[in-house]
Order: structure tokens, then sequence, then C-alpha cells
């Protein structure tokens, strides 16, 4: 199972291909349009997001509401293309600097300056057009599709923040993820923590003011997961690196923890390493989850806690110093629109990330072709490991 996304930031639209999706999965558009909409949303978001209305066009690989199991093509349209017909050059236009807004003056931590020189491109605007977490949205569509597919499984994915600019949120930890994912959504910047909101806002509020940008920590939590997925055999099968690499390669994320994480070596393998239990009614157990669900690149069988840390938005109202490509003098690096915060969205983002690579490593290890059959294998190994 794989996906790849196509489409500039301020082009036409984005486009998603999702192929080894079983056939007789039900989708309904609804379900992917809810993803999007919780994207776009979120504290600290700047006026693209008032311009945009995320919806989905399944285009291929549905039909009366269920997966064929061929190629799923998913289209999301940017309503903001109408004011960037002639920037994106939808017409020949003349080779007019103003025009076509230009950018020679790469902003530090975007990836204008690298992918200018790496693909030639001395006008940055090609390089910022798909460096953009637009694409996001498209990534978001493909993790929709897994989440349904995970959910039919009894496996829920879910994610809120547990930090912005240094102001960490605390919760109750024996809260479900039902009760998590409530509280999070009721919330503009999607915390737990009622107190910890209000110094987020007010974080988010200040950095925008002194046209400065924050970042974060997101946390996803999932459960049903059953044990035994990924695996100890070969580097690439591990399934928490296949997450830690998935998580990264979201627009601005510098960092990934599994449970306690980088906490762990600050502490004894006692107080590190989580108990094994076994009762009749739900099989193996571990008494605590410091380790976030994951043992030897398997799951325990415990709910998955995976942060992501999200480093402050590169553009700057503010900007930092930079070089003119064209003059090579010292400039204020390029403005362009831009968020403060966009921790919340990328909670988001990084619940479809996360959910779409799950799928991924269900789909390899009960494969099947039809979603019925793989459903049915999957509930049988749950029995099996039950009395293991
Ligand atoms: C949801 C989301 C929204 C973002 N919005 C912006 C933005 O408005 N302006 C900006 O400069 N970067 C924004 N970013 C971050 C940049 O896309 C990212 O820093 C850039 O692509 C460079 O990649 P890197 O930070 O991973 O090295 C956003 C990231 C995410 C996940
Ligand atoms: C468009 C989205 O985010 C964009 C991500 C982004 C960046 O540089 O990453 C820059 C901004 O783009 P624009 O200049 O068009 O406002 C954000 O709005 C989105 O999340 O859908």
């Amino acid at each position: 199972m794989r996906y790849l996304t196509a489409g500039e930031s301020h082009g036409k639209q984005l486009t998603t291909i999702i192929e080894g999706i079983p056939s007789h999965l039900p989708i309904l558009n609804d379900q992917i349009n809810e993803s999007l909409l919780r994207r776009q949303g979120g504290y600290g978001r700047g006026r693209r997001m008032q311009i945009e209305k995320d919806l989905v066009e399944i285009t291929a690989g549905v039909r009366h509401g269920y997966t064929l199991g061929s190629p799923i093509s998913l289209v999301i349209n940017n309503d903001d293309f109408k004011h960037w017909r002639n920037i994106m050059g939808e017409n020949p236009i003349p080779d007019d600097e103003e025009v076509r807004r230009t950018i020679s003056r790469p902003r530090p931590g975007h990836a204008d300056l690298n992918g200018g020189m790496k693909y030639g491109h001395r006008d940055l605007r090609n390089v910022l057009e798909r460096s953009s977490a637009r694409e996001t949205a498209a990534r978001v569509a493909a993790g929709a599709v897994a989440k349904v597919l995970l959910s039919e499984l009894g496996i829920k994915v879910g994610a809120y923040v547990r930090e912005i600019a240094g102001i960490v949120s605390s919760f109750d930890e024996s809260m479900t993820l039902e009760e998590r994912v409530e509280i999070a959504e009721a919330s503009p910047v999607r915390t737990l923590d009622k107190k910890a909101e209000k110094e987020m806002m007010d974080a988010i509020d200040q950095a925008k003011k002194e046209g400065d940008s924050i970042g974060g920590v997101v946390e996803v939590y999932v459960e049903g997961m059953p044990p035994g997925v990924g695996s100890y055999v070969q580097y690439d099968r591990k399934l928490d690196s296949r997450i830690a690499g998935s998580v990264v390669s979201i627009n601005a994320f510098k960092g990934v923890e599994f449970g306690i994480g980088f906490e762990a070596a600050r502490r004894n393998g006692s107080k590190v390493h989580d108990e094994i239990a076994w009762e009749e009614s739900h099989g193996y157990y571990r008494k605590t989850n410091r380790l976030g669900g994951f043992e030897g690149g398997m799951t325990t069988g415990m709910p998955l806690v995976i942060k992501g840390v999200m480093k402050p938005i590169p553009t700057l109202y503010k900007p930092l110093q930079s070089v003119d490509i064209d003059t090579k003098e010292p400039f204020a690096a390029s403005i362009e629109r831009s968020d403060s915060c966009a921790v919340p969205a990328a909670g988001v983002v990084m619940e479809h990330v996360v959910a779409f690579e799950l799928a991924r490593a269900m789909m390899e290890q009960f494969p099947g072709d039809y979603f019925p059959r793989m459903k049915q294998a999957v509930e049988a190994y749950r029995e099996e490991v039950r009395s293991f």
C-alpha cells in the first residue's frame, strides 16, 4: 500500500493516488472532508485558511460508496488558484518579475535556497510552491482513507497538542482516546488542559504581534492495534522506525518520541520497561506503557503514544537576514503570507500520516484484496494471540 501526491500550493488542485486499499471497504466523501476540515482549523493560522474550503472529489477507485481494489484518486481544489492564475502561469505571460511574483531572497528555515540550488530554479517561487505545507491536505486525504480501514478493524487514531512555545499541557493520562479527542476537538488549540490553552493562545497572539512564529509538540494516540504488528527481522520492517520517518517527513517536524521518549535516557531500566501480565478476558498486557506501545519494532498491544516536534514556522513578518541570490547582497528574507503557529493543524496532519503507516503495516501483515477476508484474518489473529 502506498500513495503519491501532486500539486503546487497556489496551483489548480492537489491530487492523491492511493494504491493497495482492498475492495469492499465503505468510503464516503464526508469521512475525508471531516478530516480536511479539521486540518484547516486551529488557532494561529493565516488568511489562506479563510480562502480555502477543502473538499475532496473521489475521481477513481470507489463506486457506490465502496472501494473497488483499484487505485483511489482524490482531488482537492485550491480555491485560491483564481487569484494566482497569472502568477502560476496558466497562460503565458510576459517575463515580468512583478507579475510572476518572482522570489530571490530565500527564507531561512524554508526549502527556498537548497531547493533552488538543487533544481536550478532562480525564481525560488518554483521551490516554495511544492515545499509548502499545502501538500499536507493531500496527505490528510490519504490518511482519512487509512483511518476508515483501521476503524473497521477496531483501531482508532487521534491527536492533540501537548506543548506550544514551551507551555506544556497536563492531563489525566488514564483518559481514553475518545475522551481525549472530545476535549481536543472543542479546544481552539486542540489541547486537553484549559489553563494551558489560554496561555498557548496568548503566546500565539504575542508571537503574531511581534512578527514572529512558534512551534510545539503534538501527540498521536492509538487504541486497538493488535500486538506483533511490524517486525524485528529486518530494519526496514520495524514499525516504529517507519512511523518516525513518516512523522519527520511532515513539513517543519524535527523529532519523534515514543512513550516517555528521550526521558528513557535518564532513567534506570526498572523505571522504563513495562512489566508483562495476562488475564483471561483480554490476554497479555503491560502494567505500564512507558515505551508507548512498541518493543522490537513491533506493537505490544498497548496504546501507541507518539509525540512529534514541530519547529516554529520559517516565514517571519519580521524577517531574518538572508542574501539576494541575484545581487548576492545581504537582504531581509522574503515575506510571504504565513501562519504564525500551525501546531494544532499539524497534529491533525500527524494523526493521518501515522494512520497511513499503521494501515500499511496491517495490509502487509494481513494481506487481502477483499476487505471482509482481511478483517476475518485480523479477528482470527487477535483471538490466537490472546491465548498464546
Ligand atoms: C500545517 C502546516 C502549516 C505550515 N504553514 C507554514 C506557513 O504558513 N509558512 C511557513 O513558512 N511555513 C509553514 N509551514 C512549515 C513549512 O512548510 C516547512 O518549514 C518548510 O516546508 C521547510 O521544511 P522543514 O521545516 O521540514 O525543513 C507549515 C507546516 C505545517 C505542517
Ligand atoms: C496553504 C496551506 O498552508 C500554507 C503552508 C505554507 C508553507 O510555507 O508551508 C505557507 C502558507 O501559504 P500561503 O502563502 O498560500 O498562505 C500557508 O497558508 C495549507 O495548510 O493548506
